[in-house]
């Protein structure tokens, strides 16, 4: 059996172009791009039509939106969908993670200091800890929060009356919230990957906001290659605008765009090495599957909460990825886009 080369493994999953996690140069950029208002923001319809009703219906009673989960793979529009919420009802807006809150006193001085119906956005609220998780049931339910004064026998339990608010919480692991939590929400919106034409709109719109000259097919062929996501066709876009820049006078078309990408080692899936090492690594060590996710993570020397939550979603979208009970199997996709015959399955009799 041939080994796996596992010289460039552990790259980290930020280092990746068409990682639809954040890179910590794309906050300025997306800030830049981020539509402001429902009506801007591209796809998504039914998530979209299902908060534009509850919108309405909040403003018209003049009161605070219901809780709002979001939920989907990263990069597909979570963050954006909680500012256009805020603005959309003309209130204010705040923003914090699970991982940002260590402490009580950290979640306590957020309550208590929200202002009128405004939006708290709380990301990754999977990774929120559980004591904090506990906190957040009553604020959510009765807008009132319990803060324990002392400690030991003399500790005494002090309700505060908090103001009515929305809370907006986003996640990629919506399967890791606790039944209690999930219960608190009345809204809950999942974020699909979005098809090539929904990313054309999204390239073009960020070309115009830029001011880069694009023709349809090259923001064609960037949404093609964009895995279903925004994040990442806005940054393919950032780097073949580059190279038009300094080889093409400065305009996107196919060739360029197509030119562009295969230097930056885009395939016309929008695969770069870690997803076809990932499929050669089933195919070629494990005879195509399945294997676990903990085996399949060591042998890449990835982490296996990367795997899971950003590399595998959209390979089992498109169908080169099956995940089974007993684990993760390569389709007959994958062997062809690899170029490698798939073996017929041993009959038993
Ligand atoms: N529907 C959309 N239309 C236009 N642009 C979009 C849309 N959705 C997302 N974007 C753009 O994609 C980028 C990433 O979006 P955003 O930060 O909202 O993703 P996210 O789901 O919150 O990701 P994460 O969970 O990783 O934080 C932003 O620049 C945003 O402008």
């Amino acid at each position: 059996m041939p080994k796996i080369d596992l010289t460039h493994a552990r790259s980290t999953e930020a280092e990746r172009l068409v990682s639809a996690g954040k890179a910590e140069d794309d906050d300025a950029f997306e800030l830049k791009l981020r539509p402001t208002r429902l009506a801007e923001f591209i796809g998504q319809e039914k998530a979209k039509e299902q908060l534009a009703i509850a919108l309405e219906a909040a403003k018209s009673r003049g009161e605070a939106l219901d809780h709002v989960l979001l939920f989907g793979p990263p990069g597909l529009g979570k963050t954006t969908l909680a500012t256009i919420i805020a603005n959309e009802l003309a209130v204010g807006y705040q923003q914090t993670s699970g991982p940002a809150l260590q402490i009580q006193g950290d979640l306590t001085a957020i309550l208590t200091n929200l202002r009128e119906k405004q939006v708290l956005f709380l990301d990754e609220i999977h990774r929120l800890q559980p004591v904090l998780e506990e906190k957040l049931y009553t604020a959510l339910e009765d807008y009132k929060l319990d803060i324990i004064i002392g400690q030991g026998p003399a500790a005494r339990t002090h309700v505060m009356e908090i103001r009515p608010f929305t809370f907006v919480a986003a996640t990629t692991r919506p399967g890791l919230l606790s039944s209690p939590l999930r219960s608190r929400f009345g809204i809950l919106l999942r974020l699909e990957f979005y098809t090539d034409d929904q990313l054309r709109f999204v390239v073009e719109r960020s070309a115009e906001v830029l001011g880069v000259p694009i023709d349809h097919d090259g923001a064609a062929e960037i949404a093609m290659r964009s895995r279903g996501t925004p994040r990442i066709a806005n940054r393919l876009l950032r780097r073949v605008r580059d190279y038009a820049q300094v080889r093409a006078q400065g305009v996107i078309d196919r060739p360029t765009a197509q030119a562009a990408l295969s230097l930056l080692e885009v395939d016309a899936h929008g695969f770069d090495e870690l997803d076809r090492r990932l499929l050669r690594t089933i195919i070629e060590k494990y005879d195509g599957g399945p294997v676990g996710l903990n085996t399949l993570a060591a042998a890449l020397a990835e982490e296996q909460d990367a795997l899971e939550e950003v590399y595998e979603p959209f390979l089992i979208q498109i169908g080169f990825l099956d995940r089974t009970p007993r684990g993760r199997v390569a389709t007959r996709l994958a062997y062809e886009h690899l170029g490698i015959e798939m073996p017929r399955k041993l009959s038993l009799f």
